[in-house]
């Protein structure tokens, strides 16, 4: 049979019915620099599979970019007290792991003779140069002053690390938060060498402990924990993803970065970002 006028209608939609304006000022690739964003895909093999790693690392950067905007807006509204803001900014950066979690999906799908077909063009390239994935480490609390020298040869890079690094992390800015609200944090988290690692200490979880019990008094720092709790959980879920995925993918070849590879990544799982709050649950 078949279709009639009307069906065959029904299949496209009026553009002229819809105003659309054809004649644009600002278009939709000029707003989004298209041009300049999809040039960015150049592999250097001729293998069909090198434009799903550069994609999937490109779109990964892109939200890690968002993350740490999200991340250092949500640090400065902590700083003021102003948490309510610093809630939503923090939702967004989970929902942004999700996806950055997701993505692994996508290049699992990459066999291992796949990806050793291009891996030689890597050269001695690695995640482990990833300026903006170590920015979000330092941010969150991961201090690792070795690993700013990875950037030596990238002024630029290496001097906005350096300023994270020395600067203090969003769970410095929460125990800070915390003292100010009468909480009896020791004097040496409120001030030291913000580029040495955090160690955990018992009165932070004490005060932990406090306002976990008496969620109704404490509902905003409790609203607070849970968040950063969220924001470590998907980390955790993330690296986990990364090594089990590198295992399937290249087994225990060492990486092109220079470590061991799973080993290296293993070690990388015992790393805490906010370890009061995951001990506090022991003693609760
Ligand atoms: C076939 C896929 C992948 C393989 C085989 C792989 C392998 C590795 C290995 C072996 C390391 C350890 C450093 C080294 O010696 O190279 C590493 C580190 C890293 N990779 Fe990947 N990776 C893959 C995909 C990705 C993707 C999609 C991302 C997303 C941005 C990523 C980000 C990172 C980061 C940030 C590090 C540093 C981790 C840390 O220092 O804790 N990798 N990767
Ligand atoms: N380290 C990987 C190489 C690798 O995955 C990579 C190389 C260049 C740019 C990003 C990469 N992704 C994550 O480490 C390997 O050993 O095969």
């Amino acid at each position: 049979m078949r279709d009639t006028d009307a069906n065959a209608d029904s299949r496209q939609v009026d553009l002229d019915d819809e105003g659309v304006h054809w004649d644009q000022a600002m278009s939709y690739g000029q707003y989004l620099n298209l041009e300049t964003l999809l040039d960015c895909q150049r592999p250097l093999s001729h293998e069909h599979d090198e434009m799903l790693f550069i994609v999937i690392h490109q779109t990964s950067e892109l939200w890690i970019r968002l993350c740490l905007h999200e991340a250092h807006g949500a640090a400065e509204r902590i700083r003021h007290g102003d948490l309510r803001p610093a809630f939503k900014m923090l939702t967004r950066v989970a929902r942004i792991q999700e996806q950055l979690i997701k993505a692994w999906e996508v290049l699992v799908t990459l066999t291992p003779a796949d990806y050793l077909s291009f891996r030689d063009e890597l050269g001695q390239s690695s995640g482990f140069q990833s300026y903006q994935y170590r920015e979000l480490e330092f941010l969150l609390g991961n201090k690792n002053a070795r690993m700013v020298e990875a950037h030596r040869a990238h002024p630029h890079h290496h001097e906005r690390l350096l300023a994270v690094l020395h600067a203090p992390s969003l769970y410095d800015i929460t125990l800070q938060l915390l003292g100010r609200r009468g909480f009896d944090i020791p004097d040496d988290r409120l001030e030291r060498d913000w580029s040495e690692p955090y160690s955990a200490s018992s009165l932070v979880e004490d005060a932990w402990r406090e306002i976990y019990r008496d969620t109704e008094t404490h509902w905003d720092l409790y609203e607070l924990a849970e968040k950063l709790v969220d924001l470590e959980y998907n980390f955790q879920k993330w690296r986990f993803s990364h090594m089990k995925t590198v295992e399937r993918i290249i087994g225990y070849r060492r990486g092109t970065g220079g470590t061991g590879g799973v080993s290296y990544l293993v070690k990388a799982l015992d790393l805490q970002f906010f370890p009061e709050l995951w001990s506090v649950r022991t003693t609760i």
